[in-house]
């Protein structure tokens, strides 16, 4: 037998052998040395008691030390202490055994380890070992069969002394510190080893554990659902979880019942206009952010709140596969008159006047606003402090009457101008000691224009110039005729100083309203105007409400000119919060998403998406109308809107240089032979054309006629924004001329007049030869030869028309003057130029060329301004 062969007879290896060999005496020289029978079987007698005690140990020590620890803590100790006695093994060659351990599997763990510690063991009785661990083999046996086996954690295996390592933890554990009682410092030299061993190995399950994560599989499903649920949650949405991914999901969690499986919410899904982007997308089942980015992608700039354009959600929708029905529902402001004629006011109840006061400068508007607020503040009545929200409310005696608190007829107009009508009774205010002014006159004309009754309120009566007698004559020549004078115009001397005769007032305006039997349905959806708004720092925009009908409650859906919301809350105006308003009670409303205009209408709608149509729709128009322009009654296109059936009155506001002028034209107009318009000469007055005639003309569409004036500067750049047509003259033949020319449709708009310039006289001076030369500064325009004529012009009044006689800067004649500049100026046969007068240049454009020239029109002064 060779050396080889024995070893491997043996299980060891030739270079372990040989030495053996040699130590038994038995020489050899390689491991391919033969060996005669005696000398195996000695050896097989010596060494191979030793590899079957071996293979004993091991066998006697499967799975028992590693799986159950000892409870004797004797036994612990004495392990320990044969642990501390073993020369320590060299760590890399345990470190390959385990390995190769673990790679045999967890089932035979203990078993390896048994081997391994046998194997580096010095070599030792095989008795003596055997006797030492067999007793606890045998105690634990038992209990190791009952309880479940559980294949130890790596962390287990890899310990190099798992012997040591052995706790009264149970196995599942990792492994923490060796309870070893009092470790000798062998054994605490072996720890230390170990537990460099120890972290070597954990560094490397770290590794792999983190090797682990980066295999893991993709997100669950399930993950991926609960993160699309959040999102959806996100968006306060639970059905905008995608498609798909919903699909997916009902697949998932409901695959015992096949049939529930979600599918989109609808094939097809019906629209209505108004509908917003958040909406829009729920139905369809996508993610409102989706729809606005596919909606950017068109070219769309919109927010989820608001609406969405019919066409591009029904490509968005074809997109998701689902296909569009567009709702042939009422819509917009149909919805608005539908809703308007289908409630009658059945349950209407008898509701406070709206107030407003009028009067001429410095006659006591304000004054008498205050006292009435004041004394009826102090009275208690008015309920506590007073806010200025544009209106209040004063109760007499268990009645109320409603104030709006922005005296004077242009906030009255401005408001008309609008097609707005808040006011119920107008107080027109004549101080007693002035009389009759241009304004008071201007006020009674605004207030019949609106069809408002007025009361008089004679203010100043304790002032020691009071003429009251004087006043009624003055009144009664524009028609208002008092009461005891057999007239029907309710007249209450006051004193808003004294605080005198208001009461007296209250009650007539009660009385007033008594006759006028104003009523509202309080029970209807509300509605109101806006009289005053404004951007609040604090609150955003706020607008003061004067409900006309209905009541107003905080939440209600609203639409305003072009904006939509929801009421927020109400003020009133004592500063307290109401959660209601009825008709007649102004309150401020917050909850705006903008500033509306005075004179909108404020209305209540049933939910938001309709206010949000309308606003949008109004939007629309508005926009189409701005780009239309001005759409007011003007001479050129009278007969046309006659045709149409438009126009059946045309209202005329004269302006004149003098009074006799006026009553002339206003006399001739109103004897026209009536055609198929009604000619009203609604206003006449002396002065150049103001900002309050044109105005006055907007909210009545109303022609303005000037007489011998022009409009002043601001005058004219309003009637051209308002659209109002200002006629100026200079002959009364020419003005009736074109009226009747443009009822018959006669008129042709085939000269224009065109402002150049003007220039200011600053001062007079003579120059030989030249004569009488204004040096003049041009503050607007040019002042230039080509203009066809000039116009002196004194305080709007024009005194002279002819021709530029010269134009002059310094020493030199020139073509033209541009503003900003100094020249001195000549008018052709006129030398009463004075300083402050303005000089006007003007050209005049021909618009359309005539087969057949007209032989009226040819006189500027006819033309329009
Ligand atoms: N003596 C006396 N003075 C009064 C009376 N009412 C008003 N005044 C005075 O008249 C002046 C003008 O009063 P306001 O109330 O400002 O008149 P108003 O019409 O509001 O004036 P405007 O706002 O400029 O149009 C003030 O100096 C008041 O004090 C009154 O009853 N008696």
């Amino acid at each position: 037998m060779r050396v080889y062969e024995l070893a491997k007879q043996l299980g060891m290896e030739n270079r372990e052998l040989i030495p053996e060999l040699k130590r038994l005496g038995i020489p050899v020289a390689s491991h391919s040395s033969a060996l005669d029978d005696d000398s195996v079987r000695v050896v097989l007698e010596k060494l191979g008691s030793k590899a079957r005690s071996g293979e004993a140990v091991s066998g006697g020590h499967e799975g028992k030390k590693m799986v159950r620890p000892s409870k004797e803590p004797g036994a612990s100790h004495e392990r320990g202490h044969a642990a501390a006695h073993e020369e320590p093994p060299k760590p890399d060659k345990k470190r390959i055994l385990i390995k190769k351990k673990r790679e045999e599997g967890a089932e035979d763990v203990a078993a390896s380890l048994a081997a391994a510690e046998a194997a580096f063991a010095p070599v030792v009785p095989a008795g003596s070992e055997a006797s030492a661990v067999a007793p606890v083999a045998g105690s634990d046996a038992e209990a190791i069969e009952a309880a479940p086996v559980e294949p130890p954690p790596s962390e287990e295996v890899v310990s190099p002394t798992p012997v040591v390592t052995v706790s009264e933890e149970p196995l599942v554990k990792p492994v923490q510190a060796p309870q070893v009682t009092a470790p000798p410092l062998d054994a605490l030299a072996a720890a230390k080893k170990k537990s460099a061993a120890t972290e070597a190995m954990e560094s490397e399950a770290a590794a792999r554990e983190k090797l682990k994560k980066v295999k893991k599989a993709p997100r669950t499903r399930e993950e991926d659902e609960a993160k699309f649920k959040n999102d959806a949650t996100r968006w306060g949405d639970l059905r905008a979880i995608p498609v798909q991914r919903r699909e997916d999901r009902s697949k998932h969690i409901h695959h015992a019942s096949p049939s529930e499986v979600t599918k989109p919410r609808k094939k097809s899904v019906k629209l209505s206009a108004g509908v917003s982007v958040k909406e829009f997308a729920e139905l369809i089942g996508q993610r409102p952010a989706d729809v606005v980015r596919k909606l950017m992608e068109m070219g769309q700039m919109v927010t989820f709140n608001q609406s969405i354009n019919l066409e591009a959600a029904s490509l968005i929708a074809e997109e998701y596969g689902a296909k569009v029905e567009v709702s042939t529902e009422k819509i917009g402001e149909a919805l608005l008159e539908e809703a308007a004629q289908s409630t009658g006011e059945e349950h209407a109840v008898l509701r406070p006047p709206v107030v407003t006061i009028m009067g001429h400068v410095d006659h006591g508007k304000t004054s008498l606003l205050d006292a009435i607020r004041l004394t009826k503040v102090a009275e208690g009545e008015a309920g506590g402090i007073t806010q200025h929200i544009g209106a209040y409310i004063v109760g007499v005696r268990g009645k109320q009457v409603t104030f709006l608190d922005t005296p004077g007829h242009e906030a009255f107009t401005a408001m008309r101008a609008r097609g707005a009508k808040a006011t119920d009774i107008v107080i027109l205010v004549v101080a007693a000691d002035d009389g009759v002014m241009p304004q008071t006159v201007e006020a009674i004309h605004h207030a019949k224009a609106a069809g408002v009754p007025l009361i008089v309120a004679i203010n100043k009566v304790d002032k020691p110039g009071a003429n009251i007698d004087r006043v009624k004559n003055a009144l009664t020549e524009h028609g208002l005729v008092p009461e005891p004078w057999g007239g029907d115009t309710i007249m209450v001397e006051v004193s808003a100083k004294q605080r005198t005769g208001l009461d007296q007032l209250l009650e007539m305006i009660l009385l007033q309203a008594e006759v006028l039997e104003l009523k509202a349905d309080p029970s209807r959806m509300a509605k109101g105007l806006v009289i005053e708004a404004k951007l609040d720092r604090g609150r955003g925009p706020i607008a003061t409400v004067l409900v006309q009908s209905g009541t107003l409650h905080v939440g209600d859906a609203f639409v305003v000119g072009n904006f939509s919301g929801r009421v927020r809350a109400l003020i009133t105006d004592t500063g307290s919060k109401a959660t209601e308003a009825g008709p007649s009670v102004p309150v401020e409303v917050i909850g705006l998403p903008g500033v509306p205009s005075a004179g909108d209408l404020f209305t209540i709608v049933k939910d938001e998406r309709v206010a949000r149509e309308i606003a949008q729709e109004r939007a629309m128009k508005q926009r189409a109308a701005d780009l239309a322009g001005p759409a007011k009654v003007s001479l050129d296109d009278l007969f046309a809107k006659i045709q149409e059936g438009n126009v059946k009155e045309l209202p005329i506001v004269i302006k004149a240089d003098v009074q006799g002028s006026a009553e002339a034209l206003a006399a001739a107009v109103e004897k026209m032979p009536a055609g198929a318009v009604k000619l009203r000469v609604m206003h006449t007055g002396v002065g150049g054309i103001t900002e309050t005639d044109v105005l006055l003309a907007a909210a009545s569409k109303a022609i303005v006629i000037g007489f011998n004036i022009r409009p002043e500067p601001k005058a004219a750049a309003l009637a051209e924004r308002e659209g109002v047509d200002v006629r100026l003259y200079s002959i009364i033949y020419d003005a009736l001329n074109d009226i009747r020319a443009a009822m018959e449709g006669l008129l042709e708009p085939t000269l224009k007049e065109r402002v150049l310039g003007r220039a200011e006289v600053r001062q007079m001076f003579t120059i030989p030869k030249a004569g009488l030369v204004a040096g003049c500064y041009v503050v607007d325009g040019v002042i230039s030869r080509a203009s066809v004529g000039v116009r002196v012009l004194r305080d709007s009044v024009v005194v002279y028309e002819g021709k530029l006689g010269s134009l002059r800067r310094f020493k030199d004649d020139v073509r033209e003057v541009q503003q900003g500049y100094e020249c001195g100026i000549t008018v052709e046969n006129f030398n009463d130029l004075k300083a402050g007068d303005i000089i006007e240049a003007y050209v005049v454009d021909k618009i359309a060329a005539k087969l057949e020239p007209a032989n009226r029109g040819t006189s500027p002064q006819s033309h329009r301004a």
